[in-house]
């Protein structure tokens, strides 16, 4: 009778193998971690090495918190969830990207080992290249979930670790990151693997859910059944380009992923303009072959609650979600209902700010609040588009404008903002040649798609951003003047972080909000951010506020030192007597902060409050009547 061998005596059976004997251990241990030994050795990396779990310089994890948003924030809820689902098991777990540096970690509250608390933190290198086999790496490298436990690890100093990780692909097949769980004790290898494989497709699922394609193709197994699964689409452009495929697709279809080149007729017995020409005559779903002979029918997605997908002009609202606005600053406060008055009289709003002050988030507000607000926010960043697509993305092109272009040509962005907003992000970037266009669309209100003749109507209201100075890029001629005039009707200006007049309360309301009301900042930490400079301004306050999040233990208030270095670092005298100087100083604000906050969480109860700060009831009577009286 066959006893099978226990784990433990396979993986030390493994090791000896191919440690001492330089044999290919098969049939021991995974694979995967084989072929991760190979690489390690490969590179001559010593088993007996010393690990450092050192993070990334400040600016390292800025570039890479921003390089890598689309999948955090998609992973958010996924990775939230498994967290609680996990800590009271002793699990703490770790998101890295594609490399394996770790983007967000969650430390379980049960964990003791101090290997394991000091290498998941965010900006750690758990690569394999500086930590050697790991589950990530070996999930990343086979792009499917895999167990290391223990002395499977390549080096000596992890043997501590045992984990679970699975890979997390993006919609065009890319490895984008991987998900990992990991404890001290050993694991249960059925149930470790089934979490993390369930919260990589979550993510995955979320991913595929934020592309914003022309029209998503929802497959059926049958045709004519209404009850489409749900997780079997496939994200099409307007000429059939396939701009992604949902994981069970990619099952399907053996596909490991999809590039530029693919069209939808590589994977349909059906021309592309037959679909679109079904569903915009007859609104069913229709039947097609895969090449592998397998049927579906296809149809428009469903978009939740929303109308289902249709192949018209389908925006891309925004590139990305932002969290609750907030204009407090009261200069810019008192802006915004007369920006959003200019929009519904026809002028047009020009956006000044440096990078991150939330130039994006400003559009999304005024075009919610303007009269336009049921018709679609076109955005288009002009400095992130080649100028030789440009055009044809702003303008769209005509039936046969050029070999290949879609029968029945494409609408353009400004053609689909038509009953809506257009917002031109990075203006100061757009090509001159392209802004004479621009402008003659502005001055007649018609524009003519590539290779037509015929001109259309088009009617949208125009926000246009920049960080540049529009007046020196005219005077150098690199920006037209009359495009200028025409585009600031009405110039916001948006205050870098550090001067609006509202840092404090601003700062206590966006930790609340991205912390959902679980962390509270200590009045010293407070006035250290009140008082930095915040050159990244909102955008490097809501990664700071991250980063201080993922740092801090569950329950605990924030410190300087859960900050980023630089924020945490003692300020020099100049930066000193630059915030605190003149009315209104820093502690003021801090101060009027610290109270309000008291008071919100204790319901406006002012003994309640008192004793939450620590100081009498008539102290903060005194206070308050204080910061009332400076206020005015
Ligand atoms: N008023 C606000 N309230 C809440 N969050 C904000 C606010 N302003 C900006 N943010 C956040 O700051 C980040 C940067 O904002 P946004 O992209 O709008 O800036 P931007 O000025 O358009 O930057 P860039 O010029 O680099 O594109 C985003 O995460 C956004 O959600």
């Amino acid at each position: 009778m066959n006893v099978p061998i226990p784990a433990d005596h396979r993986r030390a059976q493994a090791r000896e193998a191919f440690f001492e004997r330089g044999q290919i251990p098969t049939g021991l241990i995974d694979d995967a971690i084989v072929h991760s030994w190979q690489r390690c050795s490969a590179a001559s990396k010593s088993v007996s090495e010393q690990v450092q779990f050192d993070t990334l310089s400040r600016a390292g994890l800025v570039e890479l918190m921003d390089s890598n948003r689309i999948l955090l924030e998609a992973a958010s809820q996924p990775l939230e969830q498994l967290g609680q689902t996990v800590n009271g098991a002793g699990y703490s777990v770790l998101l890295t990207d594609s490399q394996g540096v770790a983007l967000a970690a969650r430390r379980s509250g049960r964990c003791a080992n101090t290997l394991i608390n000091g290498a998941f933190r965010q900006g750690v290198n758990l690569s394999e290249a500086t930590i050697g086999t790991s589950a990530m790496s070996c999930a990343v490298s086979e792009r499917r979930p895999v167990l290391v436990s223990g002395v499977e690890h390549y080096l000596h100093a992890n043997r501590v670790f045992n984990c679970a990780a699975s890979p997390i692909v993006d919609p065009m097949g890319r490895v984008l990151g991987a998900i990992d769980i990991t404890r001290g004790n050993a694991l249960e290898p059925g149930s470790a693997l089934s979490l993390v494989q369930q919260c990589s497709a979550r993510i995955e699922r979320q991913l595929m859910g934020m592309l914003s394609p022309w029209l998503m193709l929802s497959l059926g197994w049958e045709a004519g059944d209404r009850s489409a699964p749900g997780d079997l689409l496939v994200a099409l452009g307007p000429d059939g380009q396939v701009l992604g495929l949902s994981p069970r697709v990619r099952e399907l279809t053996g596909l490991a992923g999809t590039d530029a080149t693919m069209g939808f007729q590589d994977l349909f017995d059906l021309p592309f303009e037959a679909l679109v020409d079904s569903f915009r005559s007859r609104h069913q779903p229709i039947t097609a072959r895969m090449h592998s002979g397998l049927s579906f029918s296809l149809r428009p997605a469903e978009t939740g609650g929303r109308k289902p997908a249709r192949p018209v002009a389908v925006s891309q609202p925004c590139r990305r979600s932002p969290e609750s606005a907030d204009f407090g600053d009261a200069a810019l406060g008192r802006q915004v209902p007369v920006a959003i008055r200019a929009l519904d009289k026809g002028l047009p709003v020009l956006l000044l700010g440096e990078t991150g002050t939330g130039k994006e988030v400003m559009a999304t507000a005024l075009h919610k609040g303007s009269a336009l607000a049921s018709g679609n926010l076109v955005a288009i960043n002009c400095a992130a588009i080649p100028e030789t697509l440009i055009e044809g993305e702003l303008f769209g092109h005509a039936d046969g404008a050029y070999t290949g272009a879609r029968r029945g040509g494409a609408p353009g962005k400004i053609e689909q903002a038509d009953g809506g907003t257009l917002f031109l992000d990075e203006i100061g970037d757009m090509p001159l040649a392209l802004q004479s266009r621009l402008l003659r669309v502005l001055e007649t209100r018609e524009l003519t798609r590539l290779g037509s003749v015929a001109p259309k109507q088009v009617r949208f209201q125009l926000i246009c951003a920049t960080h540049r100075d529009l007046s020196v890029a005219a005077r150098n001629g690199e920006f037209r003047d009359d495009l200028l005039y025409r585009i600031k009707g009405m110039t916001l200006r948006l205050p870098r972080l550090a001067e609006r007049s509202d840092l404090a309360s601003f700062i206590v309301d966006r930790c609340r909000e991205l912390t959902q009301g679980s962390r509270q900042l200590s009045a010293v930490c407070l006035e250290r951010l009140a008082d930095y400079d915040w050159p990244g301004n909102v955008r490097e306050l809501v990664f700071a506020l991250r980063h201080a999040d993922a740092f801090a233990e569950p329950g605990e208030v924030l410190e300087l030192g859960h900050f980023p270095e630089e924020i945490a670092a003692p300020r020099t005298a100049a930066a000193r007597s630059r915030r605190t100087t003149g009315e209104g100083g820093t502690l003021d604000l801090v101060e009027r902060a610290v109270i309000d906050e008291a008071l919100a969480l204790e319901g406006g109860n002012v003994s309640r409050a008192a004793k939450r700060l620590g100081i009498g009831r008539a102290t903060l009577y005194r206070r308050l009547k204080a910061a009332g009286q400076s206020s005015h």
